[in-house]
């Protein structure tokens, strides 16, 4: 394996190059004697930018482009936010590691106030994520919400323009980029839950490809692999793109044994929201977070869901 070449095929976005210049660190860390290499490309969701998210349609708007370079040998893995990997993978890809989880929580950003709580009534707060969203307006249903589309830089400066009181946003991007100065408050999961994978990086190649997956092997972490698959498991068996007002966080316990799973399905306006959650064993996660899924499901997330899917089909 001489001299082998790894190509990494990765958005353009400063937080998707951030992680792919990470793996590229890692790789280069346990093997001394590779090379590797960016394959920087555009993705039909860095296009599409005056759309709401919700309306664009169509599950991976980020990483196909990136899993057909790999398909016609252009590239040899991509990175990704586990966030925006969609549930199922092409025929020949498949997500081989999972690396160490940062900060999974939301972050409230803005120039005037501390935290969610001071926000006043009426106050304006920019985010395009349905599940922050629903978990905002059911709390504070005065809250006036608004689209916020773009990287990371660009939604900072438009709350820096005076478009919006507050933003929110994953701190792990943040985080990531050397601005957590900006975090004016950690949202914590019993307030916010999550999005499934938030904070953790993936990374996905062909599965044939074995050279590619020994080099790939130390770069996991098991203990992020359990919690994001359970919390995967969850969305996919409610059928959940990356755009549906779900929410699902798991954590391991001190001992190492339990993932304890929470999992959330909310109306868009706040209206309505089912929780629950769910203990056992980690070799059992993604049949734990199946579990939830069908208990959330008896319990009208199936109609809430009908309701969204309907509504982003018809608009
Ligand atoms: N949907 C876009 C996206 N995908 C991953 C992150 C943040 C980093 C992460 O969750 O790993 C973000 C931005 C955001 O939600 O604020």
């Amino acid at each position: 394996m001489n001299n082998k070449t790894v190509r990494i095929a990765t958005r353009k976005s400063a937080l998707a190059l951030w992680q792919a210049e990470y793996v590229k660190a890692q790789l280069e860390h346990f093997h001394a004697d590779i090379n590797v290499e960016l394959v920087p490309m555009t993705t039909k969701g860095d296009i599409i930018l005056d759309t709401p998210l919700a309306k664009v349609g169509g599950k991976g708007l980020f990483v196909k482009e990136l899993e057909v370079a790999m398909l016609e040998n252009r590239a040899d893995i991509a990175v990704h936010s586990m966030k925006d990997v969609p549930v199922d993978f092409p025929e020949g890809l498949g997500l081989e590691v999972i690396c160490p989880r940062e900060d999974p929580r939301d972050a409230f950003v803005s120039n005037t106030y501390k935290a969610l709580a001071d926000l006043p009534e009426g106050a304006i707060v920019g985010t395009s994520s349905l599940r922050r969203q629903c978990q905002l307006k059911a709390k504070r249903p005065d809250l006036d919400i608004r689209d916020l589309r773009g990287n990371v830089n660009t939604r900072l400066r438009k709350l820096d323009d005076g478009e919006y009181d507050a933003i929110i946003l994953a701190s792990a991007g943040l985080i990531r980029l050397k601005m957590s100065d900006r975090i004016a408050q950690f949202i914590e999961p019993e307030e916010m839950l999550p999005a499934n994978g938030q904070g953790a990086v993936g990374i996905e190649c062909r599965t044939d490809d074995e050279n590619i997956k020994a080099l790939l092997a130390p770069l996991e972490c098991k203990t992020t692999r359990v919690r994001v698959l359970a919390e995967r498991a969850m969305n996919k068996a409610l059928e959940g793109g990356c755009q549906v007002p779900i929410g699902s966080y798991g954590v391991i316990s001190e001992d190492g044994k339990d993932v304890y799973l929470r999992g959330l399905v909310g109306a868009v306006d706040g209206s309505e929201m089912i929780e629950s959650e769910i203990t056992g064993p980690i070799e059992q996660g993604e049949a734990l977070g199946d579990a939830l899924a069908q208990e959330l499901l008896s319990r009208g997330a199936d109609k809430i869901l009908k309701q969204v899917y309907s509504d982003s089909a018809n608009d």
